[in-house]
């Protein structure tokens, strides 16, 4: 890359999005194309609002280089390829239309980096199999944000982020090194945030498992808050802690140790006198979609084929799943009639 500003393509600004973007442009070293859904309109006409315990608690107004209702087309529209495209929606790969086909015309065979910010397990499937020539690199983030309203972003817990390749047999390990060093380096160009970089993150993303497949899914199932669990104490004892355990028997059946100390940090990492909703829970509440699949699914289905016994994430799937599928009806995605195939009618 010349020494001009990479050209950054953002699909999803919510949340984690926004904060990417402004992190991104105030750095200095990115340009951001920022692709909006439901919050455009009100971002056209006002930019964004960010109260940010990062960058200040009184921007207004701010807006990214360039924003989108659609991602562009960069052969049709002529438009230089983009260095990098941030993943940073809802991961709910079960429900059309998927990320790969949707960033398809945006992106550079063999030249476009992907970033996939999102919770879960084995995200990166999907894009290795329509882009096996482009470097993909992992981001877990420990940041606390929310868009509080269309163009209003709160975000009270710094960014803090663990940068690393996806293994991608059609890209060498040099490269996707490179892309993702490369990527710390003009994502915190403001020199204001928490970016490591981390080789295996595969143990990254099963220690973060720990607290988003139990306090996310509990929180969602109860719509409670994290402190009011730890209040209630037996929600701790009879769900958080077994569901962690059993994220812990699944990250060890793939040579991943992680210490019983981190699970009872994690348990008790919320501040006391904030109470806090994870994102699931903001999500049911909101009426969306739920990071069902890769957050509880696909750790489910990992720990089983490796012999590993999960009845609470077994559980837990069954009561996110009915959830998801309620959603589903009221957006007219599902259609309350029996199928053939189904033996209870
Ligand atoms: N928020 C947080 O504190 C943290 C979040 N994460 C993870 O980061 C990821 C992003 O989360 P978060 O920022 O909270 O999510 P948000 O729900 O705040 O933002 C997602 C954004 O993506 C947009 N979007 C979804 N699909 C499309 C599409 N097809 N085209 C354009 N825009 C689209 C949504 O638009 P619309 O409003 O129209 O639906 C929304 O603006 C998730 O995987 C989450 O688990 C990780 C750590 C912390
Ligand atoms: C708990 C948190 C905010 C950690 O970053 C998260 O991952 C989520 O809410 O989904």
């Amino acid at each position: 890359m010349s020494s001009a500003k990479a050209k950054v393509l953002i699909l999803g600004t919510g949340g984690v999005g926004t904060m990417a973007a402004y992190a991104l442009e105030i750095g200095g070293k990115a340009e951001v194309t920022a692709i909006m859904r439901s919050n455009y309109e009100a971002v056209e006409r006002n930019g964004i609002n960010i109260n940010s315990i990062d960058h200040g608690h009184d921007i207004k107004g701010w807006r990214p280089t360039t924003i989108r209702k659609e991602v562009p087309n960069v052969v049709e529209e002529g438009l230089p390829s983009f260095d990098y495209i941030l993943i940073t929606t809802k991961n709910v790969a079960d429900i059309p239309p998927s990320v790969a086909a949707i960033i398809e015309p945006a992106v550079t065979p063999g030249k476009t980096s992907i970033v996939l910010s999102q919770n879960g397990l084995n995200i990166e499937k999907p894009l290795i199999a329509k882009f096996p020539t482009n470097p993909l690199i992992s981001s877990v983030s420990m940041i606390s944000v929310t868009e509080t309203g269309h163009g209003n972003v709160l975000h009270d817990f710094p960014d803090a982020q663990t940068i690393g390749p996806f293994n991608s047999p059609g890209v060498s390990a040099e490269i996707s090194e490179a892309a993702a060093r490369q990527y710390i380096n003009i994502y915190n160009a403001c020199d204001k945030l928490s970016l490591t970089y981390e080789a295996n993150i595969l143990e990254t993303r099963w220690r973060k498992l720990l607290y988003n497949a139990s306090f996310n899914s509990v929180a969602a199932i109860l719509r409670m808050d994290t402190l009011r669990m730890r209040m209630s104490e037996h929600i701790i004892d009879d769900l958080i802690r077994p569901i962690m355990l059993e994220i812990k028997a699944g990250a060890h059946a793939y040579g991943i140790h992680l210490a019983d100390e981190t699970l009872e940090y994690l348990i008790r990492v919320d501040p006391i006198g904030a109470p806090f909703k994870p994102s699931m829970c903001q999500d049911i509440e909101k009426g969306n979609y739920i990071e069902l699949e890769t957050i509880i699914g696909e750790p489910l289905r990992a720990g089983e084929a490796k012999g590993v016994s999960m009845p609470m994430l077994r559980t837990v799937y069954g009561l996110l799943k009915g959830l998801q599928l309620k959603t589903k009806e009221s957006k007219g995605l599902w259609t309350s009639e029996f199928t053939e195939s189904n033996p209870y009618q």
